[in-house]
């Protein structure tokens, strides 16, 4: 099987030092290679440069294959420098081109900061997550977030809390919805995924005492699709449906804003989160964690997540060959 490409994210981040740390505990397993400029890698760091992909069979397990990607300056740990951030699209770019030319089996990216983006080369999509959608050319792309414990998809994601009842339509549910449970069965190996759909106010509304949204938006989207047949349950009130009984019973929430998913995936596991994006035409996973400027360069930064992020991305990959 092609390797997986490991996109470097923000060199100023703790993505260099987790990439280097999940080669060395991967050793053989780690089938990835790093695309990046190798000047940003930890000094102690054991890499070889590869000129393709397939090229990382050949190297020993333990060190860390990379494809070499021009930065225009070194990296200040935690402190993001504004010229290397054109550089960190380029290579998201750059691995979604490899992936789509069969060169990679899918890609692991490693955290960007979207401020520093927008600031520095005028990145105009919210994460990864809608770049990449753009860059596949597809319009709806799913993200959820896995951990042993629990999967989590956010309806709608990086947008304004203020904003959320008015993005939250019907076809977006419902897009949703289908989306998440054809990556269930594809990618999880769940025949009949059942999916709880959370309510967006305080006890699901509460018969429409705190809000509408419950009853006149979501109510009528799982009806229709259990009628079809999904497993569905909901709107349930959000503040019941993560305890480990409730868990027990489905096989992911399905919540109505960004931290209404993230909180308890991340309360519950952080270090072994994983970000996936359903519907690319290509596998994407990502750790659950960001640039972590505050410990980057320190050899602080667990790189449990990546690791997870780079075995769900390998396990995609094998179910889908
Ligand atoms: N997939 C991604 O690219 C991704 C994911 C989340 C956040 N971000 C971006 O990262 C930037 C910073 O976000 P944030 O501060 O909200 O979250 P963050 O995850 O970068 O940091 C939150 C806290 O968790 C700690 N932490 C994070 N990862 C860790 C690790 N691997 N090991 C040990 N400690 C770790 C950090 O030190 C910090 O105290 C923002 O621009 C955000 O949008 C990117
Ligand atoms: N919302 C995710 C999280 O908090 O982990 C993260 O920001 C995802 O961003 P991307 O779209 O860049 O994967």
């Amino acid at each position: 099987m092609t390797p997986l490409i490991m996109t470097c994210g923000d060199p100023a981040g703790i993505g260099p030092e987790i990439a280097v740390k999940a080669s060395q505990a991967l050793g053989a397993k780690a089938g990835f290679v790093w695309l990046g400029d190798p000047a940003h890698l930890p000094d102690a760091a054991q890499w070889e440069f590869v000129d393709a992909p397939l090229e990382a069979q050949h190297v020993r397990p333990g060190v860390m294959p990379v494809l070499y990607h021009k930065f225009p300056a070194l990296a200040r740990p935690g402190k993001p420098d504004p010229s290397n951030a054109g550089a960190v699209v380029e290579v998201i770019a750059r691995a979604v081109k490899l992936v789509q030319a069969g060169a990679a089996s899918g890609i692991v990216t490693c955290p960007i900061n979207k401020a520093a983006l927008q600031t520095g080369a005028g990145f105009g999509f919210p994460g990864h997550t809608e770049y990449l959608a753009d860059l596949a050319g597809v319009d709806r792309v799913v993200m959820m977030l896995v951990c042993r414990e629990l999967r989590v998809v956010p309806v709608t994601i990086h947008i304004a809390l203020k904003d959320v009842p008015g993005r939250l339509t019907a076809a977006l549910l419902k897009e949703t919805l289908c989306i998440t449970r054809a990556s269930l069965i594809r990618d999880f190996g769940i025949a009949e995924p059942k999916l709880a759909v959370a309510g967006l106010n305080p006890h699901a509304g509460e018969s429409g005492l705190m809000g509408q949204e419950d009853a006149e938006v979501i109510t009528p989207v799982v009806e229709r699709l259990r009628q079809q047949g999904m497993k569905l349950s909901g709107p349930l009130p959000a503040d019941t449906m993560f305890h480990s009984a409730a868990r027990a019973k489905y096989d992911a929430a399905i919540c109505m804003y960004h931290d209404q998913a993230l909180i308890p995936i991340k309360t519950i596991d952080f270090a072994n989160g994983v970000n996936v994006t359903l519907g690319l035409p290509f596998i994407r996973t990502s750790p659950d964690h960001g640039t972590a400027y505050d410990i980057a360069g320190q050899n602080k930064a667990d790189a449990s997540s990546l690791i997870a992020a780079i075995r769900l991305a390998q396990d995609m990959a094998e179910r889908r060959r």
